[in-house]
């Protein structure tokens, strides 16, 4: 498991990451989502070692992270970073062979990859000849190649067709599957909210949200309600009225409201009950990109 513990760093007087902690579990999918400038890549940075933080210290299994347990790990960097005139295929080995592989491993490994990553016919041709996406699928190659203990990707989905989004979630989910930690930023909520399976909100260096991308969820669903009744004339004014009930939107038959905490949900039930025909009475949970909205301002 990795660690970031009461991680600080300031550049010159302002803080881009202010006591930072969470953690990226074995086999897990961990989303890391915070707006422009929240300290993602900084965040990242540090666990890799390209930063150092202010204060603070990353673990894993437990120990601080020496240069030999980073080799380990495969980083897909914000700034990319392979070299654009290189052969795609002889620039993984390269990379295979700069992690410690035997260049027959590199190989048969990285041909095994591209192919994975449909990119097999591109294999001969300089990195730069390849679209910026398909650029990218060779990056998160480079990043995999050699079977990391840890996987740390910074926007790996961004700019990627959806056949492309699909064969990276894939790929990234298999490593996962495999017991590998696998950190990952990206804008896309959707997309986080399908792939991870825990996450963590950042805003303004800050954490705000974190834990199971159910719990975090959950965790604030407790007094959103969508109510169904036939017959009642329309919903919405039936229960308006009443202290404590703000109604997000509703028509006819069917509205969705905001319980404050002085308004007892049984009793609210009972209320409309009696006034007709009780089709829903449901918990909402909100979507990952509607408590990304609410706790990110
Ligand atoms: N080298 C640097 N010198 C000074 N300030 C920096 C430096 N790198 C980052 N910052 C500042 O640190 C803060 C966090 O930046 P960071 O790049 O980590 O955010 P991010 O969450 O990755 O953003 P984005 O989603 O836009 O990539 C920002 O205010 C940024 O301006």
């Amino acid at each position: 498991m990795l660690a970031l513990e009461h991680v600080t760093r300031t550049y010159d007087e302002r803080r881009a990451l202010d006591d930072v902690s969470f953690t990226v579990r074995p086999g897990r999918m961990t989303g890391f989502v915070g707006a422009n400038g929240a300290g993602k890549t900084t965040a990242m940075r540090i666990i890799m070692g390209v930063l150092a933080p202010t204060s603070g210290e990353v673990t894993f299994d437990g120990r601080p992270l020496t240069r030999e347990v980073r080799r380990t790990f495969g980083y897909m960097p914000e700034e990319r970073g392979l070299y654009p005139r290189m052969r795609v295929l002889d620039q993984l080995v390269h990379l295979g062979r700069v992690h410690g592989m035997s260049r027959a491993a590199a190989s048969e490994r990285a041909a095994g990859l591209l192919d994975q990553l449909g990119l097999a016919e591109r294999s001969h041709d300089p990195l730069q000849t390849l679209s910026l996406g398909n650029q990218q699928r060779v990056q998160v190659a480079a990043a995999v190649l050699h079977e990391p203990r840890l996987l740390v990707l910074d926007e790996p989905f961004s700019g990627l067709d959806p056949l492309a989004i699909d064969a990276m979630g894939d790929l990234l989910r298999s490593h996962a599957a495999a017991g590998v930690p696998v950190l990952f930023s990206s804008h896309q909520l959707e997309l986080v909210e399908q792939l991870c399976d825990d996450v963590v909100i950042i805003s303004d260096g800050r954490v705000v949200s974190m834990g199971s991308a159910d719990d975090v969820r959950a965790r604030r669903s407790g007094r959103r309600y969508r109510i169904q009744v036939e017959g009642a004339s329309p919903v919405a004014d039936l229960v308006g009225g009443i202290t404590g009930v703000t109604v997000v939107r509703g028509d006819a038959d069917t509205v969705l409201v905001e319980l404050d905490d002085s308004v007892d949900d049984q009793a609210l039930l009972s209320t409309v009950q009696a006034q007709g025909v009780l089709r829903e009475f449901a918990v909402v949970r909100p979507t990952l990109a509607e408590i990304f909205r609410e706790v990110v301002r």
